[in-house]
């Protein structure tokens, strides 16, 4: 039977009158992949359906957040539970202490934290705070990480910006582009030579500890270290941005699974269980500092909600079952070295980049270790497969540059499903 999308055609081209690009996030637009974006009605585990009935297996999980599945009775009610008395009251409530607990005893390095609203505000305030800290004014970030859209980490960024060639966006004004300094993923050296350059006007170092948004890039061994160091080093603060790898490279993170002790740490995604959700948090030195305890300034008028709490603690409760990190990471791998292997079959250069429960396979033969490798992959190719996958029920990032989540709701069954839908796919290209 062949693939019918009429509904979400028409969806589409509604929504374009009325909202830029008709999407409320770039990506979602599947420009880079040449075909419209299919409107979602409805989840369920690892499953999502179209408005027109088809059912996908979905590799994006709402970009990260949904690591338990689609409508998880135990988050649904949690979140029923807290709706029926009332969604926000803009006063402290107990279970913000409850989740903070809960991240902090999972994050050593963390010994406070501030819930708010998105990863963007998370990664934005964590600057703000390294300024006001430090008195210094540049910030040092990596080409091809993403953190969000604020103005001054939309330098060189990754995800949709790279998706769509614009990675520092027009609308950012120059004197705040000339204090974010680029270096490049992986190159220690690089990075030394910007200190011994600008150190003294560092205030800090922001990078994804794994990279997600340039397509999943590992730090090469002795990196993430080096970055450490050389921060101590300098006197400027350490920002982990786990807003994606937080509760997912490990249930500590990736600064968990590689053993190292940011000052700040940025989160989001997971922690709030498929609701708006961002926090950071760091030392306490640093952590007092923010307002009221401080004077450095940041809000929210929903920041610390209960909807989003709830739902993030009965994600992380559920995240605490015994073997499901194991589960996650033999899943996440037998998917990527299995498309690994079927494309080598296929005669098509692939390489694979894969972690806990996230991965990226990048059509192409060059070792993806930074951005510059990355931009080597055939998009072309990838845009055929992702078309091709999407018509077989499996529902990836539509972008080359993204990753692909698991969720403790695919199974063997769904991961033997997808690698038989890529073998006839990959042969094809
Ligand atoms: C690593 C990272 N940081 C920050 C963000 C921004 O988060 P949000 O989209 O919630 O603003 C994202 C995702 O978008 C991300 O992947
Ligand atoms: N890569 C982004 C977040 O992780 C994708 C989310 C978005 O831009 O809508």
């Amino acid at each position: 039977m062949s693939f019918v999308d009429d509904k979400s055609r028409h969806a589409f081209s509604k929504a374009q009158k009325v909202i830029p690009g008709g999407v409320n996030s770039p990506v979602r637009a599947f420009k880079s992949v040449g075909r419209d974006p299919v409107f979602i009605d409805r989840g369920e585990g690892a499953h999502i359906w179209d408005i027109d009935g088809n059912r996908y297996l979905d590799f994006v999980g709402s970009w990260g957040p949904l690591i338990v599945g689609h409508a998880h009775p135990d988050v649904v009610a949690a979140i029923k539970r807290v709706a029926e008395r009332g969604t926000s009251y803009g006063a402290p409530t107990e279970v913000e202490t409850v989740l903070a607990e809960e991240v902090l005893k999972a994050y050593p390095s963390m010994e406070m934290i501030r819930m708010v609203n998105s990863g963007t505000e998370a990664t934005m305030s964590a600057l703000r705070l390294a300024r006001g800290a430090t008195g210094r004014t540049k910030i040092v970030k990596f080409e091809g990480c993403y953190h969000g859209h604020s103005d001054q980490l939309l330098i060189k960024a990754g995800s949709g910006a790279l998706t769509f060639g614009v990675p520092t966006s027009p609308g950012v004004p120059t004197q705040i582009a000339a204090t974010t300094i680029s270096a490049q993923f992986n190159d220690l050296e690089g990075l030394r030579e910007i200190f011994q350059r600008e150190g003294e006007e560092i205030a800090g170092v922001i990078l994804e500890p794994v990279a997600g948004n340039m397509g999943v890039v590992l730090p090469e061994e002795g990196f993430l270290q080096g970055v450490r160091s050389l921060t101590e080093e300098f006197g400027a603060l350490l920002i982990f941005d786990e807003v994606m790898t937080g509760f997912r490279v490990s249930y500590g993170g990736a600064q968990g699974y590689y053993g190292i002790d940011p000052d700040l740490t940025c989160l989001g995604k997971v922690i709030g269980g498929g609701l708006p959700v961002g926090a950071y948090g760091g030392k306490r030195r640093f952590m007092e500092q923010i307002s009221p305890s401080g004077p450095i300034y940041q809000a929210g008028t929903l920041s610390g909600n209960p909807l989003a709490m709830n739902a993030g603690l009965a994600t992380l409760n559920l995240l605490q079952q015994p073997r499901v990190y194991e589960t996650l990471q033999h899943n996440t791998t037998r998917l990527a070295e299995g498309l690994k292997q079927l494309a080598q079959e296929a005669g098509l250069p692939i390489w694979v980049n894969a972690v806990g429960a996230m991965f990226s396979a990048f059509f192409t033969d060059t070792p993806v270790k930074d951005y510059t490798s990355a931009c080597t992959s055939d998009v072309g190719q990838f845009a055929k497969y992702f078309r091709a996958m999407l018509e077989k029920g499996i529902y990836l990032a539509p972008s080359q540059f993204e990753a692909v989540f698991l969720s403790t709701a695919h199974t063997e069954a769904d991961i033997d499903y997808t690698l038989e839908q890529a073998r006839i796919v990959l042969k094809t290209l």
